[in-house]
């Protein structure tokens, strides 16, 4: 499952990250990708260490913990410290699948489930589209700031290049709760409807009943 989540920042927390955005040092993102995907990588970040990262993170770490359909979807039990990525003048990155393991020693995750969070307007810049390569064909990204798009880490993708302005994404990893995408899809769509249900109706015997299987699911799948 693929899915594109909206208003994971409202404009107040953007036009704050975009002013530390603004005034970051960013280096050659070729330091933070695997030995394949480093052919193909030509984009910056910011470098590790530097003071407003850490309140970048926090800002965006917040979002996601707060986000209800973030958290249905993903049912995330760790993530890679979140990276911000910036994408100008002919930058791209080409088609790559991400590592199936990141970080060192005891922050080390299995990444199920990879994001990118639009920081700037569509409009502001050109190129720069996340094109995903499913079975059903390739699909294109290129959402309003705020809004992310969040899939399979098994999924081969690459960015397109950027032929003006700038593109600034902040992307991370996660290790789910659940590993299995097509496991992750049935507890998605099973809480969502028992949720629709419960608006209409209340707590009602099937929403009782969609409950419970929703939670005895989560005891067949779950890893913690
Ligand atoms: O910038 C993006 O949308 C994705 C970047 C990416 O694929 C990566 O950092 O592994
Ligand atoms: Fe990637």
């Amino acid at each position: 499952m693929i899915l594109c989540i909206g208003n994971l920042l409202d404009d107040p927390s953007l036009s704050r990250i975009r002013q530390v955005l603004d005034r970051s040092d960013f280096e050659d993102g070729r330091t933070t990708a695997g030995w394949h995907a480093k052919l193909v990588k030509n984009n910056e970040q910011i470098a590790p260490g530097q003071e407003p990262l850490s309140e970048l993170r926090s800002e965006v770490g917040k979002a996601l913990g707060r986000h209800p359909v973030f958290q249905m979807a993903v049912r995330p039990l760790k993530m890679t410290p979140i990276l911000f990525s910036r994408y100008r003048d002919g930058m791209t990155y080409g088609n790559h699948v991400d590592d199936p393991v990141m970080g060192q020693g005891e922050h080390r995750i299995r990444t199920d489930v990879s994001f990118t969070l639009f920081l700037d307007d569509p409009d502001s810049y050109d190129g720069g589209e996340l094109v995903t390569d499913t079975t059903a064909g390739e699909q294109s990204y290129k959402l309003p700031a705020g809004s992310a798009v969040v899939y399979p880490s098994s999924t081969l993708h690459r960015v397109e290049p950027v032929t003006r302005g700038q593109r600034r994404v902040a992307v991370g990893w996660v290790q789910s709760t659940v590993r299995d995408p097509a496991h992750r899809e049935v507890l998605f769509d099973l809480d969502t409807a028992r949720r629709q249900i419960f608006e209409r109706e209340g707590k009602t015997a099937e929403f009782d009943l969609l409950t419970k299987s929703l939670a005895n699911l989560q005891r067949f799948w779950v890893e913690i």
